[in-house]
């Protein structure tokens, strides 16, 4: 099969070098454009992007001219977003409207009632919305997204729990620096200190699972039923967001019996270049997860899940920007293609 045509909008920065890391070799996909703000276009992408993953930059992709985020500058079947939110608002549309799938790793559209919010192991079915949005929008491509960082590391182990029939949860999360950006938090800000602040992200934690653990009715999708409660904290950490969770379940499963459930969660997507072989891994040494050891587990595509607790309590922990932002968008585009969109 010939590769489907694959652009970086914001492609110089800190996720955009991961949409790079993890599309540089892929079996489906071919990076035929990076772009970036009008600073960097018209430069080699070696001159306008400091490489800062521990991955080589292909020589062939430093090379390339970096363009506008410019649909007629643009070559692409695909483009996937890692602009600044506030940019996304319009860059976005325009490329669906131009005929471009769109896969956004930002906050834009992610609650708009007619864009699918993703994790395909817990909601691939929310993707029918796409004809309603095309329908309503008269795009010709359309628009997808990704979660919140933090949402995904804790979406994916309440899918299993859903049967037991979620009523509340409460989370705290230790979100690692790089989710900030490379910029993001001063060093002399985070070195041997937690700030218990990050703006709209507890917002973001609060409403985003009800939407991705809903169901589509054939014209809408309707959230679950259940509350949660967040509370958000950076700490010194560089990668991997590690959360702490209570749920609060109808059935009042046994620690035991929500250890199998999280074991027996088999999303089916083997066929998914980017799936790990399993989405959850549950540890059960007391000290366990760990950033700095769990992180890159599945190629960092996997939540790690530990010290499942009567109440229910556990720990939760993924690579932020890999599961967290580009791996989850990369993982999206390739459902595209399982279900014929692409
Ligand atoms: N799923 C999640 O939770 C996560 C989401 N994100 C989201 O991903 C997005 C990118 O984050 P991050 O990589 O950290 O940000 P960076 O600041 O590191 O990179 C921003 C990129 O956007 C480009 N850009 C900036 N302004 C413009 C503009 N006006 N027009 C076109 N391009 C522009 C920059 O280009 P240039 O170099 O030329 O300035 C750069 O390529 C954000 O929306 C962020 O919130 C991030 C982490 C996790
Ligand atoms: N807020 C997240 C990263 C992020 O950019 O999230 P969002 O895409 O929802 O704005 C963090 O700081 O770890």
């Amino acid at each position: 099969m010939a590769k489907i045509k694959a652009g970086v909008l914001g492609a110089t920065g800190a996720v955009g070098q991961r949409f790079i890391e993890g599309l540089k070799s892929h079996p489906w996909f071919e990076l035929t454009s990076l772009a970036a703000s009008e600073r960097s276009a018209g430069k080699k992408y070696r001159e306008a992007a400091k490489w800062r993953l521990e991955s080589e930059l292909p020589d062939d992709i430093a090379e390339m001219t970096v363009v506008n985020v410019d649909p007629r500058e643009v070559d692409a079947d695909i483009v996937f977003s890692a602009l600044p939110a506030a940019d996304a608002m319009s860059v976005e549309p325009a490329f669906a409207a131009a005929g471009c799938a769109v896969a956004s790793n930002t906050s834009s559209y992610r609650m708009v009632e007619d864009v699918p919010l993703l994790i395909p192991e817990c909601n691939h079915e929310h993707l029918d919305i796409i004809k309603v949005q095309r329908e309503k929008r008269g795009w010709e491509g359309f628009l997808t997204t990704n979660p919140n960082c933090t949402t995904i590391m804790f979406t994916l182990p309440l899918k299993p729990l859903m049967k037991f029939g979620i009523e509340s949860v409460h989370m705290a999360s230790m979100q690692a620096v790089s989710g900030a950006g490379y910029e993001g938090v001063p060093s002399m800000a985070i070195l041997g200190n937690v700030i218990p602040y990050i703006g709209g992200e507890e917002e973001k934690c609060e409403t985003e699972p009800q939407k991705i653990l809903g169901h589509f009715d054939g014209e809408r999708i309707i959230n679950a039923n259940f509350s949660i409660s967040a509370s958000c904290h950076r700490v010194p950490v560089m990668d991997g967001h590690t959360e702490a969770l209570w749920v609060k379940m109808r059935d009042n499963p046994t620690p035991e019996e929500v250890r199998q459930a999280m074991l027996d969660f088999d999303p089916g997507l083997d066929d998914l270049p980017t799936s790990p072989k399993k989405a959850l891994i549950v540890k059960d040494e007391p000290d366990r997860p760990q950033p700095r050891l769990d992180r890159m587990r599945g190629n960092g595509m996997s939540v790690s899940v530990g010290r499942i607790r009567s109440g229910i309590r556990f720990i939760c922990m993924g690579h932020n920007t890999v599961r967290g932002a580009a791996g989850a968008s990369i993982l999206n585009a390739e459902l595209l293609v399982k279900k014929g969109l692409l």
